[in-house]
């Protein structure tokens, strides 16, 4: 899958700008602020259908301006895909392929698949536990239709149950019929939520292991645990015996909104133990076994964007994950780096075609 040419209107600091890019690399080169990470969001944004940086829509809306389309056109299995996100203030962001709205953004999901590797990806070690089953979550939901309409299923019934928790404790009232609907509903959800991630790790986690050592050549020990209540007892029972705590506290306490990731290295956890470097590559492990699991699942090379990779790796470490794409039967890559001729120096040691866009201040 290639993504052939982009443009932007009134998209963050772009008022209109088009883009055709290489079929292989194509990296943006410029200062800080010029909207290098800009560009790389507007091709997440095509995937995903919302930006990777800035969850609110009207932000991403330029400033002097009260709209903006993102239009992208792909090449996939030998077909041209028109993709076309817009959004105006005040109202419903739309997403279009060849023409044709979606009446529900999940179903686009998946439909391009795409990586990317940003700095801001830390977030995923050092915040709390939503940005890491938020990851599980992107994973799967890329290549899992079934998934995806689960989680989205059981986001809502957990609202309403939360909800109804504290009609009961304003009210001083309590209805077991009422709530037992509802925890039918997080189980009928939840359950096959649970068993889909259990799977997914054990898939998964030798993967990320693999790349961990291909980038460390380190001979640490890291590994990746799914945590979960769910691992000890169904979620029924589960329900059954937190009703009291979920009375007082007024939402419900467990259920696999509650699920985490143990990230480790040497058997302790890389937020309070790993170096620098070590959390770096840790997450670059993650981002490349995430490439490699979509890839595998959905039988086409993820898009993948490296967002200010220098920030994260010398030129050693950069060239190696290139040319492990490369190895890998190379998809489509975006790079954004302030500096020319570092990015220039790498790519051109793994001859493929490349594509060098000078950005400067826009008007
Ligand atoms: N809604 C918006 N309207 C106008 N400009 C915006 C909007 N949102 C962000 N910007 C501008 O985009 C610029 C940042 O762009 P971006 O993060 O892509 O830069 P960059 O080239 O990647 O920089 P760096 O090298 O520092 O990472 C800033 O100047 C910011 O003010």
């Amino acid at each position: 899958m290639i993504l052939k040419s982009l443009s932007l209107i009134n998209y963050k600091n772009f008022t209109s700008k088009t883009f055709e890019f290489d079929a292989k690399i194509n990296c943006f080169v410029g200062n800080n602020g010029v909207g290098k990470t800009n560009i790389l969001d507007a091709i997440y944004h095509l995937s995903f259908g919302k930006s990777y940086f800035n969850p609110v829509t009207s932000q991403n809306i330029n400033h002097n301006a009260d709209f903006f389309v993102i239009d992208g056109i792909y090449d996939k299995s030998e077909r041209e895909e028109k993709v076309v996100i817009s959004a105006k203030k005040g109202q419903k962001k739309v997403i279009k392929r060849n023409a044709k709205m979606y009446e529900r953004f999940a179903d686009h999901i998946g439909f391009l698949p795409l990586v990317i590797i940003s700095p801001a990806d830390r977030d995923l070690i050092t915040e709390g536990s939503d940005m890491r089953r938020k990851f599980i979550d992107g994973v799967i939901s890329q290549s899992d239709k079934n998934y995806l309409s689960n989680l989205l299923s059981y986001s809502k019934v957990l609202s309403q149950r939360n909800a109804l928790l504290k009609y009961f404790a304003a009210n001083n009232t309590f209805d077991q019929d009422t709530l037992s609907v509802y925890n039918e509903q997080l189980v009928t959800y939840g359950q096959p939520i649970f068993e889909k991630r259990k799977e997914f790790l054990v898939h998964f986690a030798p993967i990320f292991q693999e790349q961990y050592k291909a980038i460390s050549g380190e001979a640490e020990q890291v590994s990746l645990t799914y945590q979960s209540a769910l691992h000890d007892m169904p979620l029924e029972h589960l329900l059954t015996n937190a009703l009291a705590k979920d009375r007082m506290l007024q939402y419900t306490s467990v259920g696999i909104h509650k699920d985490d990731l143990a990230f480790e290295i040497n058997g302790y956890p890389v937020k309070k133990f790993g170096s620098q470097g070590q959390q770096k590559t840790y997450l670059i492990a993650l981002k490349l076994a995430q490439f490699d699991f979509i890839k595998k699942e959905s039988g086409v090379n993820p898009i993948l964007l490296l967002d200010d990779i220098f920030d994260k790796l010398d030129e050693n470490r950069v060239t190696h994950i290139i040319q492990l794409v490369n190895t890998n039967s190379f998809g489509q890559l975006f790079i954004s780096d302030t500096h020319p001729e570092r990015t220039e120096g790498v790519v051109k040691k793994i001859h493929q075609s490349y594509e060098l866009f000078h950005l400067g201040h826009q008007e």
